[in-house]
């Protein structure tokens, strides 16, 4: 029996042919059934139905107001680097931040802002470069900061909630807001703008200056070594698939239960670090999905724990 299981994004996508809205008075084009494969990591995912990268942030409420009129949800797309996208693809507007990109050091106060789609570890390493701690943890996670933001990414003991001053959020009906990271709930890999509709569009960071570059960056460097040591980069993957249950990580209890080098279609467990999940060329969502499931089920029969994704699983699924 086939059984499909809906995630995140409800409603069906709409089968239609390829075409392009103008927006009135913005030079903005929303485009219909663009492939996402490509926008994401793990390199697998069907059509977005609707799909725009706003210019600004005016564009960004132009497109957020027809969304609204035309009844469409919406997914919130940033490097796509902790997504798991349907085959199916997704219903309604995917709004892509890759073109909010910039940059501000103050040198007086150590504070940095950067736009929802500037690259987390471009900003690490140009922060390192100029001898300014606070992002040495940053390098090699593939994401940006509207992605940091909500995820509260983080490695080597250090994450998003301890360096953010705060974030301007559009909310679905185009109100900008300022939150502080009180205001997020903050805990592992976790916060209140995770599954909701609110748009991270820029985040301000409060980093030390004043220290020796060759010393930051030499941190840094060690911290990217360490991680392509332990962490399997030669193929797509999300990252860790799932959060640690703790006080045991989920790498140690996928190993721990002989799932190393498992494999279902082209998506296997990765030799290097078992809770990644590498897509060994032509893997479905689907191949990914049932992998995630399996793990699952193996891990909780083995240590009576439910390992929950890091990873945002968005559409449909078969469970056959
Ligand atoms: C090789 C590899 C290594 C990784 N290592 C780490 C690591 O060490 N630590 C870690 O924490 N993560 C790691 N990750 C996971 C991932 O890079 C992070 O979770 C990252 O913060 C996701 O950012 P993104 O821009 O790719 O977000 P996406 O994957 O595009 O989106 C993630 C979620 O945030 C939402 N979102 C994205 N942008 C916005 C926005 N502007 N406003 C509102 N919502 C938004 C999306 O809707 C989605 O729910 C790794 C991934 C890979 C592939
Ligand atoms: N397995 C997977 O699914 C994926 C893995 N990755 C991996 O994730 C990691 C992060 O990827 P990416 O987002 O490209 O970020 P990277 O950390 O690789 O690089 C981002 C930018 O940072 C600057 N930079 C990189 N290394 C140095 C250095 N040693 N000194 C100074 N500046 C440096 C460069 O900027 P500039 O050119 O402006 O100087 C570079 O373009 C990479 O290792 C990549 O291979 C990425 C995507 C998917
Ligand atoms: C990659 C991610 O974040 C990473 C982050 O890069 C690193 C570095 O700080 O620490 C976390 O990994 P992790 O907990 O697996 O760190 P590791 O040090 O590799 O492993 C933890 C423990 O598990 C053991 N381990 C790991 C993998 C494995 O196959 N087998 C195993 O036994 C290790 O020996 C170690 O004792 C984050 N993962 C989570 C879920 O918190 C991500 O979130 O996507």
């Amino acid at each position: 029996m086939v059984m499909t299981l809906s995630y995140d994004s409800p409603g069906q996508t709409n089968c239609h042919r390829s075409r392009c809205i103008a927006l009135p008075e913005t030079d903005c084009l929303i485009q219909s059934l663009v492939p996402l494969t490509t926008l994401t990591s793990f390199r697998v995912g069907g059509p977005a139905e609707w799909y725009v990268a706003p210019k600004g942030v005016e564009q960004l409420q132009e497109t957020l107001s027809w969304a609204n009129t035309e009844g469409l949800p919406i997914t919130l797309l940033g490097a796509g680097s902790n997504l798991l996208i349907s085959d199916q693809g997704l219903p309604g507007l995917v709004i892509a931040t890759r073109h909010l990109r910039h940059t501000q050091f103050d040198v007086e106060t150590g504070l940095v802002t950067a736009g929802a789609g500037s690259s987390l570890p471009r900003l690490a390493w140009k922060a390192a470069r100029l001898g300014w701690r606070g992002l040495e943890w940053a390098v090699g996670i593939p994401g940006t900061i509207g992605g940091a933001v909500v995820m509260n990414a983080g490695a080597h003991r250090s994450c998003t909630a301890d360096i953010l001053v705060n974030t301007h959020v559009l909310s679905r009906a185009g109100e900008l807001q300022l939150l502080t990271p009180k205001d997020l709930a903050y805990r592992y890999r976790t916060s209140v703008l995770q599954g909701g509709d609110r748009f991270v569009t820029q985040a301000t960071f409060q980093l030390e200056p004043g220290h020796d570059p060759q010393k930051v960056l030499a941190d840094t460097t060690a911290h990217f070594n360490h991680r392509r040591d332990n962490q399997p980069y030669h193929l797509p993957s999300c990252g860790s698939v799932f959060r640690n249950p703790g006080p045991k990580a989920a790498g140690w209890l996928i190993e721990q239960t002989g799932l190393k080098g498992y494999t279902i279609g082209q998506a296997q467990v990765a030799e290097r670090h078992a809770n990644f999940i590498l897509n060994c060329g032509g893997a479905t969502a689907n191949d990914i999905f049932l992998l995630i499931r399996h793990i699952q089920e193996q891990v909780e029969r083995r240590w009576s724990f439910l390992l929950e994704p890091e990873v945002k699983i968005m559409g449909e699924f078969q469970v056959c």
